[in-house]
C-alpha cells in the first residue's frame, strides 16, 4: 500500500447544450494535480494550496468536504493530508471545483486500495460539489472519474452511464478571465419550463446520445442546441451571441456554455476544424478588453489518473 500518490483531476464540460446538468465530458490537458498523503494521525488536513486562494477549512473546501465523507463512512485506521496544485481557475465554467472534488475521494481511494468503485467516488464527491454549486449534481464529476462523455441517469440513486465518443470529435474552448458563481448563474433559472422548450431539450438530447452512439456528425450537430439555460446565462458572457454565430460559420458541428460559464465550448470533427474555430474565438474576443485563454482538447477516455 503506498503512502502518497500524485494524480491528474481533469477538466470538464457540463451540460454539453442540451444536457442540463446529465450530459458531460472530459478534457485532455486541462487540469489539477493533487498531491494524497496518507499518515498515522487520524483525520483530513489540506497542508498546501498552490495556484488560487482557496480555504484551508476541511468544511469549505470541496476537496475536503468529499474526502471527510467518505472517510466517515469507510473508517480507515489511518489519516490524510491533500495537497492542491490548482490550475482550473474556481468560476471558469470547466468543472474547478469538481476537480478538486473527484481529486481527494480518488486519491484516498487508490491509497486505500481500491476499496469503492467510480460510482461510489462520484457519490461522495457529490458532497463537495453540493457545497460549491448549492446543487447536487454530478455532470461535470462524472466525466472527470470515468473519463469521454457521461449521462447521469439520476442523482438519487446515483446511476451513470458511459457514453462512446466518435472518433474524430475534438473540443475547442474560449475562457474569459471572468468569474460567474455556478450557484448564482443557477439562481437565474427559471423554476418553471414552457412544455415546448422541454419538448425540443428532451428530442435534443435523446438524438445527442443517439448522434454520439453512431457516430452521426451531422444529428450531432442538429442537436446541441440549449434552450433551458443559454437563453438566461448568455447574458452573463460578452460576445455570447457573436462568438457562437463565427464558430458554427467556421464549421463547428455545435457550440454552447460550458457548464455555467464563463468558458464556451466548441465541438468540431476533426482537429483542424478545431483549431480554425479556436482562431475564430482568438478573433472575436480580440475586440474585447477581457483577458482569455483558448484550447483545443481531445476527449479524453481515462479521465482522472495517477501520475
Ligand atoms: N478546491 C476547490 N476548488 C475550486 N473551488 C472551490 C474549492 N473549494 C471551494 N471552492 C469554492 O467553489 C466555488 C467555485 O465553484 P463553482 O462551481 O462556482 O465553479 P466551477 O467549479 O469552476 O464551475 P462549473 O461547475 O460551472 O464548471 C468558489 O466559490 C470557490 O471558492
Ligand atoms: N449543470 C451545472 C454545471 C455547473 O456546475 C450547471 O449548468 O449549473
Amino acid at each position: 500500500m503506498s503512502t502518497a500518490i500524485k494524480i491528474f483531476s481533469p477538466a470538464t464540460v457540463a451540460n454539453v447544450g442540451c444536457g442540463f446538468d446529465v450530459l458531460g465530458f472530459c478534457l485532455d490537458t486541462i487540469g489539477d494535480e493533487m498531491l494524497i498523503r496518507k499518515t498515522t494521525a487520524k483525520g483530513i488536513k489540506i497542508t498546501k494550496i498552490e495556484g488560487f486562494d482557496l480555504p484551508y477549512d476541511v468544511k469549505e473546501n470541496v476537496a475536503g468536504i468529499s474526502a471527510l465523507a467518505m472517510y466517515e463512512d469507510l473508517k480507515p485506521n489511518c489519516g490524510f493530508e491533500i495537497e492542491i496544485y490548482k490550475k482550473i481557475k474556481p468560476g471558469s465554467g470547466i468543472g474547478s471545483s469538481s476537480a478538486s472534488a473527484a481529486g481527494s475521494v480518488f486519491g484516498i481511494n487508490a491509497i486505500l486500495g481500491f476499496p469503492l468503485n467510480k460510482t461510489e467516488l462520484t457519490f461522495y464527491a457529490m458532497k463537495g460539489e453540493a457545497f460549491a454549486s448549492k446543487s447536487e449534481h454530478a455532470d461535470n464529476l462524472a466525466p472527470a472519474i470515468f473519463g469521454g462523455f457521461t449521462l447521469v441517469k439520476s442523482t438519487h440513486p446515483l446511476r451513470i452511464l458511459e457514453l462512446p465518443t466518435p472518433k474524430n470529435l475534438y473540443a475547442t474552448l474560449i475562457h474569459p478571465q471572468i468569474e460567474i458563481k455556478t450557484s448564482e448563474a443557477r439562481a437565474l433559472l427559471p423554476d418553471k419550463l414552457k412544455l415546448s422548450s422541454a419538448i425540443r431539450q428532451w428530442a435534443n438530447i435523446g438524438s445527442l446520445v443517439h448522434g454520439l452512439h453512431t457516430s452521426d456528425y451531422e444529428l450531432i450537430k442538429e442537436s446541441m442546441t440549449d434552450v433551458v439555460a443559454e437563453p438566461y446565462r448568455k447574458e452573463l458572457i460578452p460576445y455570447f451571441d457573436k462568438l457562437k454565430a463565427a464558430v458554427l460559420k467556421a464549421g463547428a458541428l455545435g457550440c454552447a456554455i460550458s457548464g455555467s460559464g464563463p468558458s464556451i465550448f466548441a465541438l468540431s470533427k476533426g482537429k483542424k476544424t478545431a483549431k480554425i474555430v479556436e482562431q475564430v474565438m482568438n478573433h472575436v474576443y480580440s475586440e474585447s478588453d477581457i483577458p482569455f485563454e483558448t484550447y483545443v482538447s481531445k476527449i479524453n477516455q481515462e479521465g482522472i489518473k495517477i501520475l
